[in-house]
C-alpha cells in the first residue's frame, strides 16, 4: 500500500480504505511524502476558503474576564454572544501549564503508531465514550476534510480513568477540570440577560450536563488550498471552549454574510462560542455562527475543543424564561441526542442542522 500511494497509483477506494477503515488516518497519508492532494480530498470550489472570501482586518472581540464582577464584563460577553457568536477570553484562570499540556498530549496521542490508535476506531473502540476518527462523516461526506480526531465523552472520572488512551488521559481529563468554572461563570452572565437569575440544578444540567473533549489533528497538506481542515459548520453544543496552537486557519462568518474572519492565535487564550441548543434555548437572541479550519502548507495544527452540552436525553427548546416577555418561540422542543445525531450524519453543511429544531 505505501509504495502505491507515494507513487500516485491508487484509487479513492485505497485512500480510504488506508485512511478511515485502516486507521493509519490522514496524518498517515501526510507522512508518505505525497506531492499532491489524493482526489478524495478534493473539496469542491465553493468550499474552498479562499483570500478573496476572508478578511484579517476585522477581529472578533477580545475580553479580558480577571474581574467576574465587572459590568462591563458582563456586558461585552453578551454583546459578542449576540452580535458575533464567537469571542476570545483572556485572564480566564485556567493554568498555563494545563494548556500545555493537553496540546503535547494532542501531538502524543497522534504520534502513536497506527496500530495503537486503531484500538479506538468506532468498530474496535471498548467504548463508545472514546473515538478516534478522520475527516468528519467519511460515510456521508462527498469529499474528505483534512483532520484527524480523538473524541472523548466525559462521563465520570473513573470512568475516563479506565478507558481514555494513556498517552493523554490526564491531560485531557485535567483541561476538563479545570475549565469548569469559567464555562460557569460565562453560563451564568450570559442566563443573566436571558432573564435567568440563577443557574439551579435543573438548568446546570441542561446547560452543562455532559461535556465532550475532542483533540483535533490537522497534518502539514500537499495542496492545502484544494482542501479543508473542517468545512463550514455550527457546533451543535451549548457553548465550546477551544484551545488552539500558534498554527493559526480557524475562520468565523461575519453576521453579513459572505466574508470570512480569521481568529489569530493569542497566547494563553480560550476561544468561546455559542452552539445550536444555546441558540435554540435563548430563542435566536445569542447566535451559533459558522466557522471552518483551513489545511496548512508547512506546519501540522493541533486544537482542543470542550463542547459544553446538554444531556443526550434532555429536550431542549426556548427557555420559559426568555418566552415570558410574549416572544414568539423560533424552534420546537426536540430531544438533544437527536438532534446530535442529525448533525452526524450527514456532511457538514453550514448551519443546516438547525433546521431540524426549527418551527
Ligand atoms: C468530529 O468532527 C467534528 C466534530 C464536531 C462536534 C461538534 C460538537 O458540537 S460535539 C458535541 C456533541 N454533543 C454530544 O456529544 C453530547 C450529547 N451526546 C449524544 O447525544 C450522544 O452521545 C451521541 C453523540 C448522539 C451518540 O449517541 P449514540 O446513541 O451513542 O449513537 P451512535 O450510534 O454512537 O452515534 C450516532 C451517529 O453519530 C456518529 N458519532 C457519534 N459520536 C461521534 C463523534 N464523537 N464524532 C463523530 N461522529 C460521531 C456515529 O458515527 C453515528 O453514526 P453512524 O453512521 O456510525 O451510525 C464539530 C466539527 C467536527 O469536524
Ligand atoms: O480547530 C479549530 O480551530 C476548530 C475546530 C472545530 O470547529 C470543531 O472541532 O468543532
Ligand atoms: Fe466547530
Amino acid at each position: 500500500m505505501a509504495s502505491t500511494i507515494s507513487t500516485g497509483l491508487f484509487n479513492s477506494w485505497d485512500v480510504t480504505n488506508f485512511v478511515v477503515n485502516q486507521g493509519h488516518g490522514v496524518k498517515g497519508l501526510a507522512e508518505m511524502g505525497l506531492e499532491t492532494l489524493p482526489k478524495p480530498y478534493v473539496q469542491p470550489l465553493e468550499e474552498r476558503i479562499t483570500m478573496s472570501k476572508t478578511t484579517h482586518e476585522e477581529s472578533i472581540p477580545i475580553i479580558d474576564v480577571s474581574n467576574w464582577n465587572d459590568p462591563n464584563v458582563a456586558d461585552s460577553i453578551c454583546n459578542a454572544a449576540e452580535k458575533w457568536g464567537f469571542f476570545q477570553i483572556v485572564n480566564h484562570g485556567v493554568p498555563i501549564h494545563v494548556l500545555e499540556n493537553v496540546k503535547d498530549a494532542a501531538h502524543g496521542f497522534f504520534g502513536l503508531p497506527a496500530e495503537e490508535k486503531r484500538m479506538y476506531l468506532k468498530d474496535h473502540s471498548p467504548t463508545n465514550n472514546v473515538r478516534f476518527g478522520t475527516s468528519f462523516s467519511p460515510q456521508a461526506e462527498k469529499a474528505l476534510e483534512w483532520k484527524d480526531y480523538l473524541s472523548l465523552f466525559y462521563v465520570s472520572d473513573d470512568e475516563a480513568t479506565a478507558f481514555w488512551p494513556p498517552v493523554c488521559k490526564d491531560e485531557a481529563l485535567e483541561f476538563v477540570k479545570k475549565s469548569e468554572l469559567v464555562i460557569r461563570r460565562l453560563l451564568e452572565v450570559l442566563m443573566k440577560r436571558l432573564n435567568v437569575k440563577e443557574i439551579d440544578k435543573t438548568k446546570e444540567l441542561l446547560l452543562m450536563g455532559s461535556k465532550r473533549i475532542n483533540l483535533n489533528y490537522y497534518p502539514k497538506c500537499p495542496n492545502p488550498n484544494l482542501t479543508v481542515g473542517v468545512g463550514r459548520h455550527s457546533d451543535v453544543s451549548a457553548l465550546t471552549l477551544l484551545l488552539q496552537d500558534d498554527i493559526g486557519g480557524l475562520y468565523v462568518r461575519k453576521m453579513d454574510g459572505n466574508s470570512w474572519i480569521h481568529v489569530p492565535p493569542i497566547s494563553e487564550s480560550l476561544v468561546i462560542n455559542v452552539g445550536d441548543a444555546l441558540q435554540i434555548m435563548s430563542n435566536g437572541r445569542y447566535k451559533s455562527i459558522e466557522h471552518r479550519v483551513t489545511a496548512n502548507g508547512s506546519k501540522n495544527r493541533v486544537s482542543v475543543p470542550i463542547f459544553v452540552n446538554p444531556r443526550p436525553f434532555d429536550v431542549i427548546g426556548p427557555l420559559l424564561e426568555v418566552l415570558e416577555n410574549g416572544e414568539k418561540p423560533m424552534y420546537k422542543q426536540v430531544l438533544y441526542s437527536d438532534y446530535v445525531k442529525h448533525f452526524f450524519k450527514k456532511a457538514h453543511d453550514g448551519k443546516d442542522t438547525l433546521e431540524f429544531a426549527k418551527i
